[in-house]
């Protein structure tokens, strides 16, 4: 049996029409034009305070101040609600039904806030899989600190651990913490597979059951 912790954005769902919904409201209610869904995409995975960054710096505006206060509020306030445009991907639902049944525990460690993490796994009626949600304010620091991946596993109560992730975040955060990694590369990841690191490659989730049995004993 294995303790498995999963990214969220660009691993289990795939959030990112929400984001970019949210994003460009966000930015609209500012006076700000839109920005293009890849351009928002690419901000994914550093948690909300980078994003709410890059989104004013795509706009010629500093990255903090009075500004940024104003629009790190406002998509706060927006987030728990940005669910609707939001899908699991493909065989992610078969896949943690079959990982749970053969009694690996499920856990989430996700540079999303936890309050709209815990909000868009309940919209998905996926939130029973997991033992353990952490997100990017559970701590003081966020991935890729290890602190948060760390502190999931020992939430779950140790055990064999796999990280599954999409990011260079989630590579760098694995690599820190000393776990097997499995990179989903269907997500947000901006870097070639060949210049990140993994210790597993994955496309479809149909595969991830058996590549857990491995990856648990490296
Ligand atoms: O909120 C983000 O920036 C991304 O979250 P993730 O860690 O689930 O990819
Ligand atoms: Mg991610």
């Amino acid at each position: 049996m294995a303790t498995i912790v999963f990214d969220l954005d660009g691993t289990l769902i795939d959030s990112a029409p929400d984001i970019h919904a949210a994003s460009n409201a966000v930015l609209a209610e500012a006076g700000f034009d839109p920005l293009t869904f890849d351009e928002v995409r690419s901000f994914v995975g550093k948690g909300v305070p980078h994003l709410v960054g890059c989104l004013l710096e795509a706009r010629g505006q500093p990255r903090e101040g009075e500004l940024f206060d104003r629009l790190y509020a406002d998509f706060t306030a927006r987030y728990h609600t940005a669910v609707t445009l939001t899908q699991p991907y493909l065989g992610v639902m078969d896949a943690l039904e079959m990982l749970r049944t053969r009694g690996h525990v499920l856990g989430v460690c996700t540079n999303k806030p936890v309050a709209p993490a815990r909000a868009v796994l309940d919209h998905l009626g996926m939130s029973d899989y997991f033992g353990a949600v952490l997100g990017g304010d559970s701590l003081p620091v966020r991935k890729p600190d290890p602190e948060p991946l760390l502190a999931t596993f020992a939430a779950l109560g140790g055990g064999q651990p796999v990280f599954v992730g999409d990011s260079e975040v989630d590579a760098q955060t694995a690599e820190a913490a000393r776990i097997p990694f499995a990179l989903y590369t269907g997500g947000y990841r901006k870097t070639p597979v060949t210049e990140m690191h993994h210790d597993a490659l994955f496309d479809d989730f149909d595969a991830l059951p058996e590549l857990v049995e491995w990856l648990a004993w490296l």
